[in-house]
């Protein structure tokens, strides 16, 4: 909805007070679907109408399109230029400030960032020079290290706690692993380095340690505001307190309900303690909720009454017309797969786009069985919260060579770039890395010759010593030069499926075409890693349908969502069964799932799912479905178009328990000396039938009690 000319006039009473706080620590809780969007874009736009320049103004959001889209939001709405407001992620703020400030500890301005799988390749590279890797073989992995040493710095908890709580298999190998904890620092820093965390610490402790950097950010950042709060970690809370403490004009955004982010350091405490920080704070909730129908908020505050900490708040709305949330419980997911295309095309024809409706889901394979039924059926979707971009190899080919050029230290990029040369093993590898570390290039290139003959490295070298990044040549014209030379390696290494990959590529090169500076340019490709889908850009006849993770739907609307696999081990998660605080955190996604659907909700929990090595079992139905009233919700029989005419019926009775009982009676009617054959365990014979259990005598293992419950078997005469 975009906002009119008199958008104060079109706020309510709680989102004007927002608006119109200028001064001073402002908290807002925004609950679901409340407007948090529009007051902070409404908000921005009163700021620069009471006469204070854009420039002074930084929003802080979770994706850099999000600032992106509140900006020319808010330019619309005065119809002003907005495009000096500093708008981004809290790491693209860090990394401009660092550098510029960097020297301060010590960092030039061209440092080099390291991605995550960058920081896991130098712990194995560290692992193997401190000879941790030959002897021990229980010693944690890479991405183990990478993961530990990452929690350290967002959780205030000590190596030794984390390995207690965490890994306790692994507390004996405690002073190495805090040894190489210290070879890591020491390493990036000799090396120019710095990987996610360090941007967030090493801004930090410049604005600790040097009161006139304070003081200046004060003067250039005169009002701040931070959306989606709830998901920033201990430090962002730390730097938002320096980076205010000499003004404190600092509004925060936040809905502590819809904190989904703690497995990736988010703190949603730091909500808690934001009037801690800032005791003069002011504090207004948002609880009209002008997104979704009665019905559907119903189940939302439901659903997030049983949280044990939070900022009650009620969500209210004046629609309060509406269907209530379905439940269909299918045979398994085939048939739930049918039912969701079914409902998608009826919805279609009543005139509904594809693009208004989303299919959310807690993982992103859960959406498997699902999009071969909607290839096969020609329905157009995208799908959201996959694999991201810089984790595929050719990417991170293709930046190794970007970064090398960026910053010529940077030997972890250079081992990769030479690794994918034909004749270049790993030992001549780090010859080739010693002996730049002894004398940079151009002056080292003979010497380096003379490690190899590979006629890819005299290339690659030839080329390499003519790039200059900082003077004449654009970004898009290195990347063709680079691509120019990569290109035959690309099509050799990746020989099976460099047609699909080639795809990728194209939509990084329409990209760079976007950038003047090549430090840009693989700054933003590290900083926010772009999805796949997102280079796409195929031309479809109709905008798609929508496959997200529920993490990927943030923010974001829909006039119907279905909900997939809310079964016990898929939603909650399998992970998260342990512990309390991690099965919290997937109460608030399901929170957040239900609270994308503005009119229609669709919540779908199969009977049976397919498990690698058990083949299809039982499923239990997610606890939080079992917690719901019933009323609150329409329980669905389904039989598909082509058996009956009128599909849906309401359950009279609870078809899931009547359903499941018969389920379990037919498997459990095997006889002694049945032959069975198990997904897993293969062909047995049947000793025993003990009620729900079954002793079985297989081939391959011997006796075995199974649970019928649990398990799949076929008879086989
Ligand atoms: N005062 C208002 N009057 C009418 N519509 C409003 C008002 N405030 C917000 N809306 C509408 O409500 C919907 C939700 O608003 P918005 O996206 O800003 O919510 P949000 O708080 O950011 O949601 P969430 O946190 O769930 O992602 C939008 O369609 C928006 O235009």
């Amino acid at each position: 909805m975009r906002e009119s000319k008199n958008y104060l006039q079109d706020l309510n009473p709680a989102q004007r007070e927002a608006v119109e706080t200028l001064y001073g620590p402002l908290l807002v809780i925004a609950g679901a679907g409340s407007g948090k969007t529009k007051t902070l874009v409404c908000r921005m736009a009163h700021l620069v109408e009471k006469g204070i320049p854009p420039e002074k103004i930084l929003l802080l959001t979770f994706t850099r399109r999000a600032a992106k889209e509140m900006i020319e939001r808010a330019s619309l709405l005065l119809k002003r230029d907005f495009h000096k407001v500093t708008g981004g992620t809290f790491h693209s703020l860090c990394h401009t400030m660092l550098r510029q400030y960097g020297t301060l500890i010590g960092y030039s301005p061209n440092f080099t960032l390291l991605d995550r799988t960058d920081a896991e390749d130098l712990f194995n590279l560290l692992k193997t020079s401190l000879g941790l890797s030959d002897n021990k073989k229980r010693f944690p992995k890479k991405d183990t290290l990478a993961n530990l040493y990452s929690k350290t710095l967002n959780q205030e908890k000590s190596l030794e706690e984390l390995l207690d709580s965490e890994y306790p298999q692994f507390l004996e190998f405690l002073p190495e692993i805090q040894r190489l904890f210290v070879e890591y620092k020491i390493y990036k820093k000799e090396h120019q380095l710095m990987d996610y965390d360090d941007l967030l610490l090493n801004w930090l402790e410049i604005l600790k340690n040097y009161p006139q950097i304070r003081d200046e950010m004060g003067k250039r950042f005169h009002f701040i505001m931070v959306d989606e709060y709830q998901d920033t970690n201990t430090l962002q809370g730390e730097i938002i307190k320096y980076m205010a403490s000499t003004h404190q004009n600092v509004m925060v955004v936040g809905d502590d309900s819809q904190s989904i982010y703690r497995f990736r350091g988010a703190n949603y405490r730091n909500i808690f303690d934001f009037p801690k920080i800032f005791p003069q704070t002011k504090i207004i909730k948002l609880e009209q909720n002008y997104r979704s129908t009665q019905p559907i908020l119903d189940l939302a505050n439901v659903i997030i009454a049983n949280s044990k900490i939070k900022y009650t708040k009620t969500l209210f709305t004046l629609k309060k017309e509406g269907a209530k949330p379905v439940l269909f419980r299918a045979k398994d997911e085939a048939e739930t797969s049918k039912f969701v295309v079914d409902k998608i095309l009826e919805l279609r024809e009543k005139g509904i786009k594809l693009s208004q409706i989303a299919v959310l889901f807690r993982s992103a394979y859960h959406s498997y069985e699902l999009e071969v039924e909607l290839a096969k059926r020609g329905i157009p979707f995208v799908k959201y919260g996959g694999l991201k971009l810089l984790e595929s190899a050719h990417i991170k080919d293709l930046l190794a060579f970007l970064k090398i050029i960026l910053n010529p230290r940077d030997f972890l990029s250079w081992n990769r770039v030479l690794l994918l040369m034909e004749g270049i093993g790993p030992r001549t590898a780090e010859k080739i890395i010693q002996t730049l570390k002894r004398e940079a290039l151009p002056t080292s290139l003979n010497r380096i010759l003379g490690l190899s003959p590979s006629h890819e490295l005299k290339r690659w070298l030839e080329l390499y010593t003519t790039i200059k990044p900082y003077e004449e040549e654009s970004p898009s014209e290195i990347l063709q030069k680079i691509w120019y030379f990569y290109e035959p390696l690309f099509q050799r290494i990746y020989s099976e499926d460099y047609h699909r990959r080639v795809k990728d590529l194209e939509g990084l090169f329409s990209l760079v075409l976007k950038y003047k500076s090549l430090d840009e340019f693989v700054s933003d490709l590290l900083l926010e890693p772009l999805e796949i889908t997102e280079l796409e850009g195929e031309t479809l006849d109709e905008d798609p349908l929508i496959l997200s993770t529920i993490h990927s739907a943030k923010g974001l609307e829909w006039h119907t969502v279905f909900i997939l696999s809310l079964i016990e081990g898929r939603f909650p998660s399998l992970y998260s069964l342990k512990n309390t605080d991690d099965l919290e955190e997937e109460r608030r996604l399901f929170y957040v799932a239900v609270t994308r659907a503005r009119e229609k909700l669709f919540l779908l929990s199969p009977l049976m799912v397919y498990l690698p090595g058990e083949g299809k079992t039982f499923a239990k139905p997610s606890r939080f479905l079992t917690e719901l009233p019933k009323t609150l919700y329409e329980e669905v029989n389904y039989t598909t178009p082509e058996e009956k005419s009128s599909h849906i019926k309401p359950v009279t009775e609870n078809y899931m328990n009547t359903h499941y009982s018969t389920e379990l009676s037919s498997t459990s009617s095997f006889k002694i000396g049945d032959f069975v054959k198990h997904p897993h365990f293969g062909e047995g014979e049947v000793l025993e039938v003990m009620g729900e259990k079954i002793k079985v005598n297989f081939i391959s293992k011997g006796p075995t009690i199974l649970h019928l419950k649990y398990t799949q078997l076929e008879r086989l005469l």
